[in-house]
């Protein structure tokens, strides 16, 4: 019996067809699917059409993802590849985050042009970035260096670098690697003191729920640590600020069973930091989350919502 093609759906960005391509190239081999067993529809969004606006501005984080899953909630698709980061906490009603691929490495990585490390920057340098947590971070580490916006998918960001609209750029690792431009990066940042967006490095994958045939195809595909790992981020991000008007950062390890998590919120100028360590097992990744923003709003003290 032919069966019809799953259908994976994309947004257009080359970095998101890579991911397509990887998730589709994993689902053949784990079941040994031929060519025409996996198709990818490329989908433009609301967050792909604007390009003049930081998006926190906009309306967040929702607008890389509703046209997408209108598809997947309609059946034109049958599952959907996103950068976790990009994902809002809260998702549809019948749809969830059902696979989470093994994470690449979760870093930030500055592309300086004036000087290879952001220490060696000149005083009053330019970065480009449109991140409210790498503006707020990197002005922690060098309070004055001008943050200039930087909006677009990787390539114009690069673009606007090499152009000289900024002395230099910060970019997820994760990204570059996928899209074979690692060798742009002057240096790769200590996770200590530039700590990555919950999410960052891993990709999802989001169906629907109750969809037995698809989630079981995907179910090779998950892996146990990076699953955990974001199960506590998002909590993290979820009880803190579902926005992204708040610098925002957390990351989790996971040594055999137990996970460790380490968050950070920030001022937008960066002038205040509190940071947040977690400790316990895989099996309460969520909670660990929960608890850590928790704990981390307490040691913010109320007057840290100041600038909202
Ligand atoms: N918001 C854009 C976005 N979403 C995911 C990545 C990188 C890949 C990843 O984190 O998995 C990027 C680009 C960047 O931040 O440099």
């Amino acid at each position: 019996m032919q069966t019809a093609p799953l259908k994976i759906g994309t947004r257009g960005s080359p970095l998101a067809l890579a991911q397509a391509r990887e998730v589709r190239r994993r689902l053949m081999e784990a079941h040994g699917l031929g060519n025409d067993a996996v198709e990818i529809a490329v989908m433009s969004t609301a967050g792909d059409r604007i390009q003049d606006r930081p998006l926190s501005e906009v309306g967040g984080k929702g607008l890389f993802t509703q046209e997408i899953e209108d598809a997947l909630r309609d059946g034109r698709i049958d599952l959907a590849v996103h950068s976790s980061k990009d994902m809002p906490t809260v998702l549809p009603e019948g749809l969830y985050l059902s696979a989470f691929l093994k994470r690449e490495d979760p870093r930030d990585a500055f592309i300086g042009r004036a000087a290879p490390r952001v220490t060696d920057l000149p005083v009053g340098a330019t970065v480009g970035t449109s991140s409210l947590r790498r503006e707020a971070l990197i002005r922690r580490m060098r309070a004055d260096i001008h943050v200039v916006g930087f909006r677009g998918n990787v390539e114009t960001r690069l673009r606007k670098l090499e152009e000289g609209q900024a002395d230099g750029t910060i970019l997820a690792y994760a990204g570059l690697k996928r899209l074979g431009m690692e060798h742009v990066v002057t240096e790769l940042l200590d996770p200590v003191l530039f700590p990555p967006a919950p999410g960052q490095g891993a990709i999802a994958i989001e169906s629907r729920v109750g969809d037995a045939r698809i989630n079981e195809l995907l179910a090779p595909l998950d892996d146990r640590d990076t699953h955990a790992a974001l199960d506590c981020e998002r909590a993290f991000l979820a009880c803190l600020d579902g926005s992204c008007r708040t610098p925002i950062a957390g990351l989790a390890t996971i040594a055999g069973d137990r996970l460790i998590f380490s968050g950070m919120i920030l001022t937008p100028d960066g002038s205040e930091a509190h940071e947040i360590k977690a400790e316990g097992s895989v099996a309460d990744a969520a909670i660990i989350g929960t608890d850590a923003a928790e704990r981390v709003l307490a040691r913010a003290g109320p007057h840290f919502f100041d600038w909202k």
